[in-house]
C-alpha cells in the first residue's frame, strides 16, 4: 500500500486503522510505525482480540478493530444455524471487548452494537458480515464527526501562536485539533511527551504534528517540569480512556504527574473526550497492568539486567481538581459537573 505523505491522513484513513475484507482483518502495526509500515493480518476474531491486547493498534484504533473483528466473527460463523451464529457472535463480542480491561465498557458499545445489527440482519435473512461492517463504518463516522467538534472547541482555547504540551496519542483528537488550529491560522508550537514505554507521543503524535507543518519538539517524560518552567507552555492537553461522571479521568501512565505539574505551574489542563455514561466515579476505573518486560526493553533491547524487576500500569487516574475542563462534542464542561453533559445541559464552562 502506497504511503501517502501526510501521516495523519494516512493514519486516519479507515482502511489503515483496521479493515475487514474477504475473511480477514488487516491492522496497521502502530508498535513500529512510522519507521516501518506493516499490517498484521488476522484470520479469526480471536487473533483480532489478541492484536488489540498486544497493542498492534492503540488509542481509538481498537474500537475500529473491534467492529471489524465482529465482521470477521460473523464470517467465521457462516453456515451455522442462526442460534449458533448469535451464540458465536455473543462470545466474540465478549472476548474482543474485554481484550483490554480499562476500556472494556467503551469497546462493548461497539461490539454489542455489531451483535444487535447482526441479529437484525439474520432475522431478515441478510448477511451478518455486511451488517457488522456497515455498523462499524457508521460508528467510525459518528466518532470522527464528534471528535471534529471536540477539536474545534479545544483549538479555540489555544492562545495565538501558543505553546501546547501533549501526552500520548489520541489519534482522532490529535487529528482534529491540528486541523482546527490550521483552520484558525494558529501557528502553535507543540511539545510532545514521548510517552514511554510504547512511545505513542514520539512516534505517532510528533510525526503527525511535524508532518502537518507545526513546530514540534519531543521531550522525554522526565522533562515535563523543565519544559513547563522554561519553555512557556500555555496549555496541557490529553485525551482520555475513561472519563467518569465525577470528573476523574484515566489516561496513559504519566498523565497524572504532568497534571500535577500543570497545577503547580498554573498551566491549564484540558481533557478531551466523551464522558462514560456508565462510570459514576473514579473508583470504578480498572487500571490495566501490562507485562513489565515491555517497560524494561525497547523493540527487544533490554535496558536492565535479568535480576531487575519492572512494572507497567498502562494508565493512571487524574482527579478532577487537577483538570481545568473536559472538552466534549457539546462544549467544555467543568469536571465536577459532567452530569450536565448527560442531562443535555449546555456547556457550564465560563
Ligand atoms: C481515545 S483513547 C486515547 C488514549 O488511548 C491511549 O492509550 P493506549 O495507547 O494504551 O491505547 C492513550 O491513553 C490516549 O490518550
Amino acid at each position: 500500500m502506497e504511503r501517502c505523505d501526510q501521516d495523519l491522513a494516512f493514519m486516519l484513513q479507515y482502511e489503515n486503522v483496521a479493515w475487514y475484507e474477504n475473511g480477514k482483518v488487516r491492522i496497521l502495526d502502530r508498535r513500529i510505525y512510522p519507521t516501518e509500515v506493516t499490517f498484521v493480518e488476522c484470520r479469526t476474531y480471536k487473533e483480532v482480540a489478541k492484536a488489540i491486547a498486544d497493542m498492534v493498534t492503540q488509542s481509538a484504533g481498537p474500537y475500529t478493530a473491534a467492529g471489524m473483528g465482529m465482521a470477521l466473527a460473523a464470517h467465521e460463523a457462516e453456515g451455522k444455524t442462526e442460534k449458533e451464529q448469535l451464540e458465536f457472535l455473543a462470545q466474540a463480542s465478549y472476548d474482543i471487548s474485554h481484550a483490554r480491561p480499562t476500556t472494556a465498557n467503551r469497546m462493548k458499545i461497539v461490539t454489542e452494537g455489531c451483535l444487535a445489527a447482526a441479529k437484525e440482519a439474520l432475522a431478515k435473512g441478510e448477511s451478518a458480515v455486511d451488517a457488522c461492517f456497515a455498523r462499524t463504518i457508521d460508528s467510525l463516522n459518528r466518532r470522527y464527526s464528534a471528535m471534529e467538534k471536540v477539536g474545534e472547541y479545544l483549538a479555540a482555547l489555544f492562545p495565538k501562536n501558543g505553546t501546547i504540551m501533549t501526552q500520548c496519542f489520541g489519534e482522532t483528537i490529535i487529528g482534529m485539533m491540528l486541523r482546527a488550529a490550521r483552520k484558525n491560522k494558529n501557528d502553535i508550537r507543540i511539545y510532545c511527551a514521548e510517552t514511554r514505554p510504547y512511545l505513542q507521543g514520539a512516534r505517532l503524535t510528533a510525526t503527525c504534528c511535524a508532518q502537518m507543518g507545526f513546530d514540534t519538539t519531543v521531550i522525554t517524560d522526565n522533562m515535563a517540569a523543565y519544559a513547563m518552567q522554561r519553555k512557556g507552555i500555555d496549555l496541557f492537553t490529553s485525551a482520555a480512556d475513561t472519563i467518569a461522571r465525577d470528573g476523574h479521568i484515566a489516561n496513559k501512565i504519566g498523565t497524572f504527574q504532568i497534571a500535577i505539574l500543570a497545577k503547580y505551574f498554573e498551566v491549564p489542563y484540558y481533557v478531551t473526550g466523551i464522558p462514560d455514561k456508565d462510570k459514576m466515579h473514579g473508583g470504578e476505573i480498572i487500571i490495566e497492568e501490562r507485562d513489565p518486560k515491555q517497560a524494561l526493553s525497547y523493540r527487544g533491547i533490554p535496558s536492565v539486567i535479568p535480576q531487575v524487576k519492572g512494572m507497567y500500569p498502562a494508565f493512571d487516574v487524574v482527579p478532577p481538581h487537577l483538570i481545568s475542563g473536559v472538552v466534549t462534542d457539546k462544549g467544555i464542561y467543568v469536571p465536577y459537573l459532567l452530569n450536565d453533559y448527560f442531562e443535555g445541559k449546555v456547556s457550564n464552562f465560563y
